[in-house]
């Protein structure tokens, strides 16, 4: 038997590594803050009272950047025991030793792997460093091959200095508007100053509003300054639970807005530090929400570009982020039910399916979501409040959904029972669907179906004489009363119209029934039966008329033939040619009797 050690082609490993592992090059802004920031947090635990303070400078002639902190420094054993070796971190070390609570809390390295980043976007990287109680500094110089080298170092005061001989590819750093912008978006809640170049002023606000006990003016505020528009409401949250914890902002934008920021984004930082932009952590039907939030708990993946989404802390994050957003929207429909109003106006759609998501919710805000319809924005409540009961306390919604044609003559029957019809959205219709079930004696039909509950079988014996005369002519008519009385009739499917049903449904009072003129305006068929109108006075002269009479049958045709356009019915070729044979019988009719 023998044994073997793994060869490193160390050079290729680190490169593999380093551009692999991140997607994006700038994270090695990232990282070099993070340590400097970490070095400064543990001066701070082991010395007490210091200025911390954190510098960037690029130098374009010589395409250098340099990250430079007064942090602990490293003696030479360190930058040996820790900085060169990968996967060794002292902060990890710290964070986990330390009875200092606060510092350990604030402590954001842990996989030592960060430093790695650098190999990216340099060609060479020197750090210049000198720890406390050290007498000389030390400088470490590495090309990002397995050997580096060790000598002296030039540094007088404590702290770290990180020079980066840029590759060409990344030139782009020393444009001071993108190195800002970078900063800023990694490091703008890092607690210490961040000073880009010889600026006096740190270039970080160092403290996310929830740090501050901000007020809700300030939180709009700082959603405008992120975001550069005004939300149109904000929620501060903060949940502290065994495996969920966060801290944060929830908002609405503008739905202009909206369009920009993804929607369910949840910009998320840890330990001050950002870390991504999550889409999943917000409920699936949060799509008008989005957020900032810090959460210390949630597993990082070792780029630090994301967490490990299957993982408990990330899942129990994700469901008292339901709640937060649940307790946001309802707080605000409460509260201030004018904001509400504009948020619901401009995201309707949203609003509804979180409504037919979430319970909860739904049952806060039912009666304040408004329907377009005939007359206009109405709440359900209202609209019932306006429409007659039918037996047994029952009433129904009539709607129209996708503002698919009804017929006019439809149209006119509801209109004059006074009942609106509501313009509806299939996420509408679901919507719908819930609140009827929850609501005793409320059903909903699609205007086609429900227009039979408005009509009337007419018992009347008399009427049956016409129906019969007519079939003789080989057309199926139904003597029945609606209003409005000037309509004279109305088409439907044959296979649809079924008298006793009308009857029954009508004795009943029950809205069960009759999905009867359902295709009335969608369907192509040439089998359409005729309602007549028994209130209408023309119709009434036709069942006192003569059948034998050719002007009599002739009317008959043409006023199916009305019927039939008007329903919205598409024609088949044979029942267009049809109807318009009865248009011009009845034009010569007019035209002979002149
Ligand atoms: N500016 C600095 N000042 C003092 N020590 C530093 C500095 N930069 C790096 N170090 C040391 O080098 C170690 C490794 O750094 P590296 O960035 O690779 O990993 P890390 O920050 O510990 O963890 P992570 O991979 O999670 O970022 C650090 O733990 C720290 O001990």
């Amino acid at each position: 038997m023998s044994t073997g050690t793994f060869q490193v082609d160390f050079e290729h490993l680190i490169r593999l590594l380093a551009e692999n592992l991140y997607s994006d090059p700038h994270v090695a802004i990232r990282e070099l803050i993070q340590n400097a920031s970490d070095s400064c947090v543990r001066r701070l635990a082991q010395q007490g009272v210091f200025q911390p303070a954190i510098h960037v400078r690029i130098d374009p002639t010589k395409r250098l950047l340099v990250v430079e902190d007064n942090g602990t420094g490293m003696a030479r054993e360190d930058v040996v025991r820790y900085l060169a070796t990968i996967g060794a971190s002292q902060t990890r070390q710290v964070k986990f030793s330390t009875a200092d609570q606060n510092a350990a809390q604030m402590l954001i390295g842990q996989f030592g792997i960060g430093f790695l980043s650098t190999f990216v976007i340099g060609h060479q990287v020197i750090v210049d460093t000198l720890a406390e109680g050290s007498e000389q500094a030390v400088l470490w110089r590495s090309q990002g091959s397995a050997d580096y080298s060790l000598e002296l170092g030039t540094r007088q005061q404590i702290g770290t200095t990180v020079t980066i001989e840029l590759e060409p590819a990344f030139y782009n750093l020393l444009d001071e508007t993108t190195l800002r912008a970078t900063i800023i978006r990694y490091a703008d809640f890092i607690q210490f100053p961040v000073y880009l170049g010889d600026d006096a002023r740190p270039i970080n606000r160092m403290h996310a509003p929830w740090h501050l006990d901000a007020s809700e003016h300030e939180y709009i505020d700082y959603v405008k300054h992120r975001y550069g528009v005004v939300p149109l409401a904000v929620e501060p949250i903060a949940i502290k639970q065994q495996q969920a914890e966060c801290v944060g902002i929830l908002a609405i934008m503008p739905l202009q807005a909206n369009l920009a920021i993804r929607p369910r984004s949840l910009d998320v930082f840890q330990r001050r530090m950002y870390v991504c932009q999550d889409l999943q952590l917000l409920p699936d039907w949060a799509t008008f929400i989005c957020g900032i939030i810090d959460a210390p708990l949630l597993e990082l993946v070792a780029s630090r570009e994301g967490f490990m989404i299957e993982r408990p802390n990330y899942r129990a994050l994700r469901e008292a982020l339901v709640e937060a957003v649940r307790s946001f929207l309802i707080r605000l429909a409460q509260r201030e039910p004018a904001t509400f109003v504009q948020v619901v106006k401009q995201y309707n759609s949203g609003i509804k399916q979180a409504a037919v998501n979430d319970s909860q919710f739904f049952a806060a805000v039912a009666d304040l979501l408004s329907f377009e319809s005939d007359i206009g924005p109405i709440t359900l409540t209202r609209y019932l409040e306006r429409i007659p009961v039918r037996g047994a306390d029952e009433r129904t919604i009539f709607y129209v959904l996708n503002d698919l044609p009804a017929s006019a003559q439809q149209r006119a029957i509801v209109g004059a029972r006074g009942v609106p019809v509501l313009h509806i959205n299939s996420i509408e219709e679901k919507f719908l669907k819930k609140y009827c079930s929850l609501r005793h004696g409320v059903s909903f039909q699609p205007l086609t179906a429900g227009i039979a509950e408005l009509i009337e079988a007419e018992n009347d014996q008399q009427w049956r004489k016409l129906e019969q005369h007519c079939e003789q002519l080989g057309m199926q008519v139904y003597a029945v009363r609606f209003e409005p009385s000037h309509l004279t009739a109305l088409a439907m499917r044959s296979s649809d119209y079924k008298r006793e049903q009308v009857v029954d449904s009508l004795l009943k009072g029950s809205g069960s029934l009759l999905s009867f003129v359902q295709s009335v305006g969608r369907n192509r068929s040439d089998d359409y039966v005729l309602c007549v109108n028994t209130l209408n006075p023309l119709i009434q002269q036709l069942r006192d008329g003569q059948p034998n009479d050719p002007t009599w049958a002739t009317v008959v045709r043409a006023l199916w033939g009305y019927a039939l356009l008007s329903s919205g019915v598409e024609l088949t070729p044979e029942l267009g040619e049809a109807v318009q044979k009865a248009q011009t019988s009845l034009l010569e009719l007019a035209l002979a009797q002149r």
